[in-house]
């Protein structure tokens, strides 16, 4: 998706290219031949098991990692002291000082990236209202509870109005309400033209918000793509409800039974089955009260990439 976006008076159009990264630590390979892009205007999820490789990647991305090959480019250039400071990030290990108020946390933050001084008390204020902190901008960040000290490490990425977001795990520990903020925001940047890339192990906050994911296995990028395109290949599960029947479906050719779920059976059509045959097979059974496609899920493609280790 290319988005030429107007906002603010400014065209805002931004892209990252992340090519062929490594990066070992001693004989762990965290990451070999990692390569996405992130257009303007896109939100992408990054997603993979523990220790999969989502952090090395993005710390490399904002430079403070160096890669072992590979490069990151951001708007065509590599990523320099200059473009660091333009980056938005938020990081897995969340970074504010404890003893600091929460206004005074961002204003520093935000001098720290250039901002004036007036220009960085404002945008402290938009921030902070539009976060819910209003009643805690003057309470040290070591006073707030976990998921308040993240909307704060939110504002602190947002604060200098940075033209990439990297975000790692910002979901994580939310309520559903502060959830329901960060998507909003996340979706705000986007349409301003900002690449957006965040991490999480939320598959369906991943499937709800992305245009684009990637999933990653043991350092390798093992698919790219928008879900309806990592999608389209993974088989088709049907459930099917037939009236006091049993073993109905268990002889049906290119159809496997899963399993049993409240009284429905889960079956797993293979690539080339015929669901008209497993219809066909249901109503012989008995009476069929019950028969439906369940569209494959991130969480699906995950269990088939990551768990069981197909390529996309
Ligand atoms: N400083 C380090 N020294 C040695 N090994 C490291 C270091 N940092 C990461 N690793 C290893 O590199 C691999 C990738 O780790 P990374 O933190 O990037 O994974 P992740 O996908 O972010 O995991 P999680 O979802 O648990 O946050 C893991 O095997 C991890 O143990």
């Amino acid at each position: 998706m290319a988005l030429d976006v107007q906002h603010a008076g400014a065209r805002v159009r931004h892209a990252v290219e992340v090519s062929g990264l490594r990066k070992r630590y001693g004989d762990i390979v965290a990451l070999d031949d990692v390569e996405f892009t992130v257009g303007p205007g896109e939100l992408f999820g990054f997603v993979g098991s523990n220790g999969a490789g989502k952090t090395t990647a993005m710390r490399i991305m904002l430079g403070v990692l160096a890669a072992d090959a590979g490069e990151v480019r951001f708007d065509g250039k590599p990523i320099d002291r200059e473009t660091r400071a333009r980056i938005g990030y938020m990081p897995e290990e969340r970074g504010l000082y404890p003893k600091m108020t929460v206004r005074d946390q961002l204003v520093y933050l935000a001098r720290l990236h250039g901002l004036t001084t007036n220009d960085a008390h404002t945008a402290t204020e938009n921030w902070i209202r539009r976060l819910g902190l209003a009643d805690r901008r003057d309470d040290e960040i070591q006073k707030l509870s976990l998921g308040n000290q993240q909307r704060v490490q939110l504002a602190a990425a947002l604060v200098h109005d940075p033209a990439l977001l990297v975000l790692d795990e910002p979901f994580s520990g939310l309520d559903p309400v502060a959830v329901d903020v960060m998507s909003e925001v996340l979706k705000e940047k986007a349409a301003q033209g900002v690449p957006v890339v965040f991490s999480s192990h939320q598959l369906a906050l991943v499937e709800g918000l992305c245009d684009r994911v990637g999933i990653i296995r043991d350092g390798a990028m093992v698919a790219v793509g928008s879900i309806d395109e990592l999608t389209a290949d993974v088989t088709t599960r049907l459930r099917v409800s037939v009236e006091a029947a049993a073993g109905w479906a268990d002889d049906i050719e290119g159809a496997r039974v899963l399993g049993e779920d409240r009284g429905a059976t889960l079956i797993e059509l293979a690539r080339d089955g015929d669901e008209q045959a497993v219809l066909r097979a249901a109503m012989a059974a008995g009476t069929v009260t019950e028969f439906s496609r369940h569209r494959p899920t991130l969480a699906d493609l995950f269990r088939n990439v990551v768990i069981e280790g197909n390529a996309q």
